[in-house]
């Protein structure tokens, strides 16, 4: 019979970890437990040098990862993390870090079952806005922060109405603290965005000089001459938390932690290097700083994120609840294999890069079963991501004369999946509400969704396109997702 681990408090198992001598290192976790490295670097010389906004569970898994790895060299303590939440949810993220010394585990799950345990120790700060937004503002104005990160998720890049006022938005708080830098004579921040967004760092750029042309043109001048918008690629499945990964993160490693990360073993970082006032040494700990990120970003968008997409619309209605499940159903396999046949010709060569490794690669991180990565999850916000993760690719082969059979297939399966069942979660933005409404229309007019151009554009007067994904709706309808499945499988070969 195995006994469990006495389970100590994340902070306590630390602190103690800091106060040992080298050669206690093992002595210093809960006796019983399975080994988790922790953070040895003393954590009390850590500066704020990054805000970031959206401190979720992939900010965790990443960013804070890479950091954390070049504190353990004995480097960067002027590139500590402050994280600020802007959503009403992030009172939650604010407490756990408030309560644990901003400490969190990340454990990695490999397909095989081996298990890898670290404690972060490079978020050492939070601010909530709606608590205080001048406590933001200190942050963002403060010369120390030298760059200001962001996972705010692909909807989050949306500016409210010109004339309607957000003082907590993610971008009103960063013009605001660009405004008064300027004022100050202060060098300004780098804006660096890590959403999963084509040409990320020219968006954020977009959202950043619009919001500022409405203040003052000037302004907006300025930021365009003076701040740097890296853009990047960025990789890592990182499901949602569950309870049962707090009961693993207890009972295997003797760690009491509110809110612990789990995550695949795989992580990639492909980043522009350019930045106003510095950054970190990333180099030394497994960043690819490169000059033109655009060919990773475009093949990982179009490939794992677009197959997100797929696996997700088509695995709930077959009655799948994860991405493992959906990605070892034949039907399923040989559809995303059709897809990404037909997406391969729309990227460009990406150095060091064999696609069809990379392609291999993706099924086997897809397959993980210890991941448990919900199709829920990639289902969420669907509005957002099918013209970020999938219309791009379409748009291209219809301008190249290509079929998009599978594109437009994917689509239809979204939004059959959508005038079934509803959203992924309760719809919060003015589009989910609107998209709510068309999928009540369909049945009476099926290019109803297709035609709203906040999602779509124009994508609705191309024929190449309506075709076929009025076929597969159609066929969804009257025949099941199985049989079009079968059918649509079975048409390509
Ligand atoms: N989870 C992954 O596998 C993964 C991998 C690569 C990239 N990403 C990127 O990271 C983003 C976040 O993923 P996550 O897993 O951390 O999600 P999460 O739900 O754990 O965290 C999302 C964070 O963004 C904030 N946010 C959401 N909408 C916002 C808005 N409109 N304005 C400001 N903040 C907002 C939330 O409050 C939360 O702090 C993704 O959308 C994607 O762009 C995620
Ligand atoms: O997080 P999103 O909204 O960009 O997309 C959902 C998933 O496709 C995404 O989180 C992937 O897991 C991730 O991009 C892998 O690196």
């Amino acid at each position: 019979m195995t006994t469990q681990p006495i389970p100590v408090p994340i902070a306590t198992l630390v602190h103690a970890a800091a106060d040992a001598k080298p050669a206690e290192t093992p002595a210093v976790t809960a006796s019983g437990s399975a080994p988790v490295e922790l953070p040895r670097y003393d954590r009390a010389g850590i500066r704020t040098g990054i805000v970031h906004f959206g401190l979720g569970n992939f900010h965790r898994a990443h960013q804070a990862m890479f950091l954390d790895r070049l504190l353990a060299l004995g480097e960067g303590n002027e590139w500590g993390i402050c994280g600020v939440g802007v959503m009403p949810g992030d009172a939650r993220m604010r407490d756990v870090l408030a309560a644990q010394d901003s400490l969190f585990t990340l454990v990695l799950k490999s397909g095989t079952g081996e298990l890898d345990a670290r404690v972060i120790g490079s978020i050492h700060d939070y601010r909530f806005a709606p608590d205080d937004r001048e406590a933001v503002l200190a942050e963002l104005t403060a010369e120390t922060t030298r760059i200001v990160s962001l996972t705010v998720t692909e909807g989050g890049y949306r500016l409210p109405e010109e004339g309607t006022e957000n003082p907590l938005g993610v971008f009103d708080l960063i013009v605001t603290g660009l405004a008064r830098r300027r004022a100050a004579g202060t060098v300004p921040f780098t804006v660096m965005s890590c959403d999963n967004l084509p040409g990320n760092g020219e968006v954020a750029r977009g959202v950043i000089l619009e919001a500022a042309r409405r203040r003052d043109p000037e302004l907006a001048a300025w930021i365009a001459e003076n701040v740097a918008f890296p853009s990047s690629m960025v990789d890592r499945i990182t499901p949602v938390t569950t309870d049962a990964d707090r009961a693993l993160v207890r009972d295997t490693f003797g760690v009491e932690d509110a809110w612990p990360v789990v995550a695949e073993p795989f992580v990639q970082w492909v980043l522009e290097d350019h930045f106003t006032a510095g950054r970190p040494a990333l180099e030394k700990v497994g960043v690819q700083l490169v000059s033109d990120v655009a060919p990773y970003e475009k093949m990982k968008l179009r490939l794992l994120n677009a197959s997100h997409q797929g696996m997700a619309y088509f695995g709930l209605l077959l009655g799948h609840t994860f991405a493992h499940e959906a990605t070892t159903d034949p039907r399923i396999v040989a559809f995303l294999h059709r897809f990404l046949a037909e997406s391969r010709p729309t990227l460009d060569p990406v150095p060091g890069i064999d696609l069809d490794d990379y392609v291999n690669t993706l099924f086997e991180r897809f397959t993980n079963p210890a991941i448990a990565d919900t199709l829920n999850r990639l289902a969420t916000d669907a509005g957002s991501r099918i013209p970020t993760f999938v219309l791009p690719t379409i748009v291209d082969n219809i301008a190249a004369g290509r079929d998009v059979t599978f594109g437009a297939a994917l689509v239809a399966s979204w939004v059959f999946q959508l005038e079934r069942d509803g959203h992924a979660q309760p719809a919060q933005t003015e589009i989910e509400h609107n998209l709510t409404a068309l999928a009540a229309k369909l049945e009476a007019e099926p290019r109803a969704i297709i035609e709203y151009a906040p999602v779509f554009g124009d994508i609705a007067t191309h024929d190449a396109f309506v075709t076929p994904y009025l076929a597969t709706l159609e066929a969804l309808r009257r025949d099941g997702a199985a049989a079009t499945l079968d059918a649509l499988n079975g048409s390509a070969e």
